[in-house]
């Protein structure tokens, strides 16, 4: 079977995966989600002239020239205006965020004003009509729409959301993906290990490159190289309402390499098997239902940059967020050679130099080495058959950090 190439294997990942159904959820939970609809306000804001100082309201022609004195007639605090008229050569005390009372055009602030005693004040300062006042409907109007659909929550999202009278808001579900671990050689972190056994490491990173964009993650174990554990493991999967299955390692072609001979036999549909990546190349991807499911090969390093490249993108989509890679140009700190047939990322670290990025790869890029994988910052995205390219040559580089 031919290696698909990378870019048609996103393509065909991503195709038909469009952002799923939406949910109430409560204001103070909704940070970081996505709107699934947009926001209209309720209400206008402010809903009357109010306004903006502490100080007096005044009928701006009494103080257009000062000294001018006028006496004060009552109060305004926020939350309780005036009932009364504002007449000539008169003012009401009054708070930011109060009505503006009848009668008034505008706000003399106190540190403008001298106090005479006797519930008289003088002006000290000319004041122009409308000022301090904040008008009706300065914000936003009932019925504006505020927030379109697919905007990310952020603080300022939210609180305009809440000043529209919305306890509540209807977001995108967050994706849930179903991980899960093959192969009689793993167990968990912490444990005591036998002699022919690694701890199993992959689904930590596979599920936090989930969680940062937005989904969640379902960590369903490890299943020993048998179809029987496998497949309860998927069943458990579906049964949990996953979107994504995700399957690490028993991708490839050994004899205990058995994630397609499950996967197909719970009723998946094959999408593709096999791309032409470097690390990566055992990826397989499926329909099962409405489930989407992502089989990643084995190795730590190829898990994470299969994770980057293919399950990253597919939950946001699902999720309703825009992911883009962060691709950048940069100079070869050393000399490559030419590519085979694998699209090839290069696990490099990436320093700016003279305002330019250099990328220096490590010299070995052996798909099981994590902790270099972890000191690296990107990876160097070499084209199938790239010629040879000397130090200095430019280079794409993906940015990890
Ligand atoms: N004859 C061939 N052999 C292999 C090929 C090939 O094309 N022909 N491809 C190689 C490539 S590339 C990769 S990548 C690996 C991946 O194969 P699998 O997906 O079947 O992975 P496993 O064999 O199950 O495991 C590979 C390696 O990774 C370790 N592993 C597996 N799961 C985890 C985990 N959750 N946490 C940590 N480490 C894990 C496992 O112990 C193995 O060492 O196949 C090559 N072989
Ligand atoms: O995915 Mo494998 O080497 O390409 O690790």
């Amino acid at each position: 079977m031919a290696l698909v190439p990378v870019a048609e294997a996103l393509e065909r990942l991503l195709d038909g995966a469009a952002p799923l159904a939406g949910e109430s959820v409560p204001l103070i939970e909704a940070v970081d989600r996505v709107l699934a609809e947009p926001v209209v306000a309720l209400r206008t804001q402010p809903p009357f002239n109010a306004s903006a100082m502490d100080g007096y309201a005044a009928r701006a022609a009494d103080v257009a020239s000062v000294p001018s004195k006028l006496s004060v007639i009552g109060m305004a605090p926020a939350g309780r205006g005036f009932d009364g008229t504002v007449g000539e050569h008169q003012a009401v005390r009054i708070f930011t965020g109060a009505p503006l009372p009848d009668g008034a055009d505008t706000i003399v602030i106190q540190e403008n004003v001298r106090d005479l005693g006797g519930g008289n004040i003088e002006v000290i300062e000319p004041t122009a009509e409308w000022r301090n006042i904040r008008r009706v409907g300065l914000d936003f109007s009932q019925g504006d729409v505020l927030l379109e659909k697919g905007r990310v929550l952020d603080p300022a999202a939210l609180s305009l959301t809440a000043s529209a009278n919305h306890p509540r808001v209807n977001v995108v579900k967050r994706p849930l993906v179903a991980i899960i671990a093959t192969g009689d050689e793993l167990l968990p972190p912490g444990s005591e290990l036998g002699p022919d056994q690694i701890i199993s490491s992959n689904a930590y990173g596979v599920a936090a490159a989930a969680q940062l964009v937005g989904a969640r993650a379902l960590d369903l174990g490890i299943a020993a190289d048998r179809k029987e554990a496998i497949a309860a493991l998927v069943r458990k999967a579906v049964a949990a309402g996953a979107d994504v299955i995700v399957t690490l390692g028993g991708a490839s072609v050994g004899d205990h390499d058995l994630i397609h001979d499950v996967l197909t036999g719970e009723g998946m549909t094959l999408g593709f098997w096999k791309i032409a990546m470097r690390p990566g190349k055992p990826l397989m991807f499926g329909r099962l239902g409405d489930v989407r499911c992502i089989g990643l090969p084995g190795n730590p390093v190829a898990s994470l940059v299969c994770s980057q490249l293919f399950l990253k993108p597919l939950l946001a989509r699902l999720g309703g967020r825009n992911h883009r890679q962060d691709i950048r140009q940069a100079r070869l700190g050393v000399g490559m050679p030419a590519n085979d047939l694998r699209q090839d990322y290069v696990r490099a670290v990436v320093k700016e130099e003279d305002g330019e990025l250099v990328a220096t790869p490590f010299g070995i890029q052996d798909s099981s080495m994590l902790r270099m994988l972890s000191d690296a910052n990107g990876l160097i995205v070499r084209a199938p058959f790239a010629s040879a390219s000397a130090a200095g040559d430019s280079c794409s580089v993906l940015m990890l950090r």
